[in-house]
């Protein structure tokens, strides 16, 4: 069961002060003026940002599939090519791409398609690496609406590797969890891969 961070601390929200503080340290650490004109509203404009790209830190997952509903169809629904901005945890960079969100029904209940493109982004908006954002996405999906199956496929540029380091813009991460059937029967995986080519 994923939980949501800060649970026991739910009016827990961003420490503004605390970030505009470190931007005036790492704009001086890096040989920067804090001070110039150019800079001086940074440290609070970064932390408004932060508030908002984080902002997946304060939300419970399982809180964005309230809605429920008896449609008559028990086979997949799949909503495709949902956009997402996460940063990667290890660099503090941005990683974006798209999310393909999958699932079959149980007993012809589903949610509102609107609802798995807030999962999404409510698990993006943390400090993430590509994999466990792909988990977390199947696995609040498949133990709040009980489907009998999930698979989440991501596909991701992560800036961390295009814009230093190994500096390979362009190159693409992959990444795909199943839960239930589509865990058990790959002709329903490959089902969803062909629907994406
Ligand atoms: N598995 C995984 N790795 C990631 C993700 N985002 C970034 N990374 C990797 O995290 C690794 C961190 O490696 P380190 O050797 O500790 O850091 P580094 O010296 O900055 O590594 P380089 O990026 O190779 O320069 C790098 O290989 C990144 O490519 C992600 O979402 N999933
Ligand atoms: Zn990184």
């Amino acid at each position: 069961m994923i939980k949501s961070r800060h649970e026991s601390d739910a009016v827990r929200t961003v420490d503004a002060a605390k970030i505009e503080e470190a931007v005036r340290m790492i704009l001086s650490a890096v040989g920067e003026d804090p001070n110039r004109e150019g800079l001086l509203d940074t440290p609070s404009r970064v932390a408004r940002m932060y508030e908002e790209i984080f902002a997946g830190l304060h939300r419970d997952p399982r809180a964005e599939l309230s809605a429920r509903f008896h449609v008559e169809h028990n086979e997949v629904v799949f909503v495709r090519d949902i956009p997402f901005y996460s940063m990667c945890e290890h660099h503090l960079l941005p990683f974006f791409g798209v999310a393909h969100v999958a699932y079959l029904p149980q007993d012809n209940v589903v949610t509102g398609l609107s609802k798995l493109a807030r999962l999404v982004d409510t698990v993006a908006k943390r400090p993430q690496v590509q994999e466990r954002m792909t988990n977390e996405i199947a696995d609040v999906l498949y133990e709040e609406l009980n489907p009998r199956g999930v698979m989440v496929v991501i596909d991701g540029e992560h800036l961390c590797m295009s814009m230093r380091g190994i500096q390979k813009p362009g190159s693409r991460t992959m990444t795909l969890a199943a839960r239930g059937r589509y865990e058990e029967d790959v002709r329903l995986r490959e089902e969803i891969l062909r629907m994406l080519r």
